[in-house]
């Protein structure tokens, strides 16, 4: 199955299950080749990986920080993420395997570098993760590549939803998908609000939603393509108790067969299915009831700000910017930054506003610092 055929809505009665091996492979090709082979075997239509160029998703103060976890594979954040980050080549090789194996290939793009790279592949598409959906450049320029695009929206306000659906719309922009995402790892079943996957239908209802789940096992997935979830994302992993910050929160091969023969159970083309029916259709306890629960409009939640803190986007300065000067889009980048600065959503908002100190070369701009 295609993804076009889902976005182009070809097909209504399949679920595209995109199995994300991100940084699980531990940095080890092998161990990333060897996982793609489960992957399909395992029936998931699209291995998916993470491309990052690291100066130009992080300032160096964010690269510089110490990274004390026992995940950690450097001393450094930036060290760490070297260690995890491919190369050109390596992508490559990757992209070969899965043709072999007729799987589908891709990678979220971290960085408006990484978007150039992956087009440059010519992935079937590009996927944009949670900590990108308030940067609304990235945005843009990916909605000009055509490229189908799958878009998170974990650790954003439906205000910032509804910027994303207004970007697209201006790029005159129709194969993309919005995924409901809770970015807390894992996620606690209360905080995985899957009603927000029916209010997402209901609010933009030319657009393709999905999910992509943190959640520990299966159940609550299941739930979402209940509610009509097309796209369904989870975390793979060939073994949950090794070193990394996703492999607790991941499906093990097992568990990805299981889900993808559930979904294949389900009789889609009647849905949606309201909450009392999903639980009695899933034999569901406690935890899949807390997940199904209405828990407000789209809002940071207070599990997702550690996420948030870590690898939020914050607007920074692109070049050393002097106090008293009005701020230009070309005076601005987005990244990771350490400390954080002003949201990556309020980019627009500053431009023309008043710098109130002088702000160096790849340091955040903090609200303090804008006369507003
Ligand atoms: C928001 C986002 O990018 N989340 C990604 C996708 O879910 C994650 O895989 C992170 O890359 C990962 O959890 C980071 O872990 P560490 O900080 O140990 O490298
Ligand atoms: C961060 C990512 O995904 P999500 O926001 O869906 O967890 C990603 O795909 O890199």
């Amino acid at each position: 199955m295609m993804l076009v055929d889902i976005l182009e809505k070809k097909i209504d009665d399949s679920v595209y299950i995109i199995a994300e091996i991100g940084q699980n492979h531990q940095g080890c090709l092998e161990l990333a080749k060897r996982m793609i082979l489960k992957a399909k075997e395992a029936g998931c239509h699209c291995v998916k990986f993470q491309k990052s160029d690291l100066p130009a998703k992080f300032t160096r103060s964010a690269l510089a920080r110490e990274y004390v976890s026992e995940n950690a594979w450097g001393k450094t954040y930036g060290e760490h993420k070297e260690y995890l980050e491919f190369s050109r080549d390596q992508y490559q090789e990757l992209q070969a395997y899965s043709r072999q194996l007729n799987v589908d290939f891709t990678a979220s793009a971290m960085d408006e570098l990484s978007l150039d790279f992956l087009a440059d592949l010519k992935v079937p598409f590009i996927k944009i993760g949670s900590g990108d959906a308030n940067n609304f450049p990235l945005l843009k320029k990916a909605a000009g590549l055509g490229v189908p695009l799958v878009i998170s929206t974990g650790m954003q306000t439906i205000q910032t939803v509804e910027k994303i659906v207004k970007i697209m719309a201006e790029a005159g922009k129709l194969d993309y998908a919005l995924m409901h995402c809770v970015s807390a790892y894992p996620t606690p079943p209360k905080d995985c609000n899957l009603r927000l996957i029916s209010m997402l239908k209901n609010r933009f209802p030319n657009v393709v939603i999905g999910y992509s789940g943190h959640e520990l096992g299966v159940a609550i997935t299941q739930a979402a393509v209940l509610l009509g979830a097309r796209i369904v994302e989870r975390h793979f992993t060939l073994d949950k108790n090794q070193k990394g910050s996703d492999h607790r929160c991941s499906l093990e091969t097992h568990e990805f067969k299981s889900l993808i023969a559930a979904i294949q159970r389900f009789k889609l083309t009647k849905l949606p299915f309201d909450p009392d029916a999903i639980i009695s259709m899933l034999g569901g306890d406690q935890e899949l009831a807390e997940a199904l629960q209405y828990n407000g409009e789209k809002k940071v939640l207070a599990c997702e700000l550690p996420c948030r803190n870590k690898l939020g986007k914050s607007i920074v300065a692109a070049r050393t910017l002097r106090k008293g000067l009005k701020l230009q889009l070309t005076d601005l980048a987005i990244k990771v930054s350490e400390p954080n600065g002003l949201p990556a959503e309020a980019y627009f908002d500053i431009v023309g506003k008043e710098l109130t100190d002088t702000v160096y070369e790849d340091e955040p701009i903090a609200g303090n610092m804008v006369k507003l």
